[in-house]
């Protein structure tokens, strides 16, 4: 067995100053046993702090104070392994239930559990995976992997996303005070709202969230190909491809027309690829447009509803990010003075 050093750039030392790593096994080619993945916490020097074979991910790690990280890391450990049986009790009988009543009548919706119990993969790396013989089906916890990964990458993006564009229209508000306006004009005056047909309509709205996703790609590394890793965050703020204004300056008109992301997509279409939130090309986000538009109606009403304010204490409102289970969010939850607007104001 090999194994393949993550988090080297950490740097994390111990009390002792003893320099720690999450370190992830490879299986030797042909070995024919072991885990797929299991992990081993260890100092860099080789010395074992612990190890577990039942390992879903290598953790992306927060460092902490030295002394912690050892602590933090198995904390996120047994956050990791705990939460994966909850889900396989959660979502096992539900998929169970739905191989069971699969009829073979083809009537009714096709859904993402359904493709994955269609799906034949190869029996193992080695075997010709061309023929029929060779492959399976997926096993139920590998099911309950993927459903996992697909539910939980996708909300925490989405998630991560609603909380950057209001912690910049809280640190903006001129930007917030502008999108109020855009929305209040946009709103059904009985009721107040903006239907879900209107939110795509709205170019402030649109602008707001591109320049959330340019500035804070929830996914900021994308990987093409096994050597090839995208930098997202880097691509939407390069000087070189934004060059109106300084890059790291949050400033949504620069999706509005005559702006020089005018025509900017969340997916790079045929152009230039100025920004990649989704990535890009035969492996972009399926999910791209209905993120934009559950991005859309949580900030349009948060921002409808509610003014947005830097918090009374010290009035800042602190942008770094951290990586989290799947996606980059904002290192300390977002803190901000929330007041409902008056009647008045909502007309
Ligand atoms: C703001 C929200 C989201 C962001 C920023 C985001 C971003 C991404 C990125 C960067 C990728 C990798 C694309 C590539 O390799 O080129 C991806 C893949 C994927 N996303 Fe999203 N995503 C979001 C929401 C969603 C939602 C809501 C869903 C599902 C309903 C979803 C489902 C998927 C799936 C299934 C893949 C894998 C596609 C493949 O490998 O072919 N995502 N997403």
């Amino acid at each position: 067995m090999k194994t393949e050093h993550e988090g080297r750039k950490g740097g994390s030392r111990n009390a002792e100053g003893r320099k720690t790593c999450v370190t992830r096994y490879v299986p030797e080619p042909g070995s024919g046993s072991g885990p797929d993945v299991a992990a081993r916490l260890c100092f860099s020097d080789g010395g074992i702090i612990g190890e577990r074979d039942d390992a879903i991910l290598p953790l992306r790690h927060r460092c902490r104070a030295p002394g912690e990280v050892e602590a933090a890391h198995w904390r996120q450990w047994r956050y990791l392994v705990t939460t994966r049986r909850r889900l396989a009790k959660l979502f096992g009988p539900v998929i169970a239930a739905r191989r069971r009543s699969r009829g073979g009548d083809g009537v009714g919706i096709s859904s993402y559990v359904d493709s994955l119990l269609d799906l034949r993969v190869p029996n193992n790396a080695d075997a010709d995976g061309e023929s029929p013989s060779n492959r399976r089906a997926l096993r139920d916890d590998e099911v309950v992997r993927l459903v996992w990964e697909f539910l939980g990458s996708s909300t925490e993006a989405v998630v991560a996303c609603v909380e950057w564009a209001l912690a910049r229209l809280v640190t903006e508000p001129e930007v917030q005070k502008k999108l109020h306006r855009e929305l209040i004009a946009a709103g059904d005056q009985r009721k107040g709202q903006v239907s879900d047909e209107r939110l795509q309509d709205l170019p402030y709205l649109r602008a707001v969230i591109l320049e959330s996703l340019r500035l804070h790609p929830p996914l900021p590394m994308i990987v093409c190909e096994v050597r090839f890793l995208f930098n997202a965050e880097e691509i939407g703020r390069d000087a070189k491809a934004w060059t109106d204004t300084d890059p790291d300056e949050f400033r949504p008109e620069r999706f509005l027309p005559g702006g020089e992301g005018e025509d900017v997509s969340p997916v790079p279409e045929d152009k230039e690829i100025k920004m990649m939130p989704f990535g890009a090309g035969r492996r972009h986000c399926p999910g791209a447009g209905l993120s934009m538009i559950h991005v859309g109606c949580f900030v349009a009403a948060l921002v409808r509803e509610f003014e947005w304010a830097p918090p009374a204490d010290d009035g800042s409102v602190d942008l770094t990010a951290i990586n989290a289970l799947f996606v980059k969010v904002m290192a300390s939850l977002l803190r901000a003075r929330i007041t409902a607007r008056t009647v008045q104001s909502q007309s």
